[in-house]
């Protein structure tokens, strides 16, 4: 087991190149927010976007264009009934998935799309609904993506792994992950006060940073469009995916020091900073 550290952060965060354009920084496609939870998606899009992500689409409830173009103008949108859905999910390098879909009918068939639709050289992480959606029917997992990113918290892997919480052991944690998914490019980041990233050969990472003004919801969400950014920029690797963990814990501690809430949105705020002072310290 290998507890995580700052130095990852100065491993992955690159200084950008002069000759680059926001193709070079990855597309990123987030999928969710339902009616009644358009607030997670809008709080996944917002840290792709503070994370760095080239170019940032939206697939969710029409309800949600007008706040979510309020908050975040740099991402673009389409409604997540719209059939030229699939073709995007194509062009996409990263797909996060899950942050408020909800349990729907259409949540199923949106996840019945981008597995139907994902390939070899995209990543997909699957967050909250669509970890849900899995437990109940497992081929629902996306599998013809080359990369799979899993980030339930410790409920949401009960339910996909049948393990219950006090039962999670690290043994317990990889062999689940690996009957779920017999592959080794798949990772595991298992959320609680100390999350742990599990890769698919049994490595094990643990984040020791993090504080209790981060328990607030939204931040989960948050963090799966943290991961998906940097995947975006620095690649899929188990490494940038333990730079996504340490950086929002990080950024909640900053805003632990004087407040005693963090807030979602404001951990996102602070993000572009962060990522700036490691990118100058590689
Ligand atoms: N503003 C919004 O629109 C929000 C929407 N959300 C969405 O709501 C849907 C349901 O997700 P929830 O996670 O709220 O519901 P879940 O029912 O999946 O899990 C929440 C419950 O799990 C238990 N739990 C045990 N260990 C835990 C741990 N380590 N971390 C977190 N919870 C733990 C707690 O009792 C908690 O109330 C998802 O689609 C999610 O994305 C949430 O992300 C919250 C914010
Ligand atoms: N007590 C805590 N200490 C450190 N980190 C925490 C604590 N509580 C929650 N977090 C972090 O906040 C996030 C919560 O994720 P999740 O439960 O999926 O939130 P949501 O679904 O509401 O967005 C995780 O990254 C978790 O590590
Ligand atoms: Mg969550």
């Amino acid at each position: 087991m290998t507890e995580i550290s700052e130095d990852i952060l100065k491993k992955v965060i690159k200084e950008r190149e002069s000759d680059t354009h926001k193709g070079d920084y990855g597309r990123v496609l987030l999928i969710g927010g339902s009616e009644n939870y358009g607030g997670a998606i809008i709080m996944s899009t917002e840290g792709a976007i503070n994370a760095g992500t080239g170019l940032t689409a939206v697939a969710t409830h029409p309800l949600n264009l007008a706040p979510l173009h309020a908050r975040v103008p740099e991402a673009m949108f389409i409604n997540w009934r719209d059939a030229k859905l699939a073709d995007l999910i194509k062009n996409m390098d990263v797909v996060v998935c899950g942050p408020g879909l909800g349990m729907s009918d259409l949540a199923k068939q949106i996840l019945v799309i981008l597995r139907r639709c994902t390939s070899e050289k995209q990543t997909v992480v699957l967050d909250a609904s669509a970890l849900d959606l899995i437990s109940q029917d497992k081929n629902l997992l996306p599998t013809n993506a080359g990369h799979l990113i899993l980030t339930p918290h410790q409920m949401e892997w009960q339910r996909l792994s049948q393990i219950r919480i006090p039962f999670q052991t690290d043994s317990a944690n990889i062999d689940a992950l690996n009957q779920l998914i017999p592959d080794t490019n798949a990772l595991l980041v298992l959320k609680s006060n100390h999350t742990h990233v599990y890769n698919g050969t049994g490595q094990i990472f643990v984040n020791p940073i993090g504080n209790p003004g981060m328990a607030t919801g939204g931040m989960g969400d948050t963090l799966a469009g943290i991961i998906g950014g940097m995947v975006a920029q620095f690649g899929p690797g188990v490494e940038t995916v333990q730079a996504a963990v340490y950086l929002h814990s990080l950024a909640g501690d900053l805003l632990a020091k004087d407040n005693y809430v963090v807030r979602p949105t404001e951990l996102s705020k602070v993000l572009p900073k962060l990522m700036k002072k490691y990118s100058e310290l590689a």
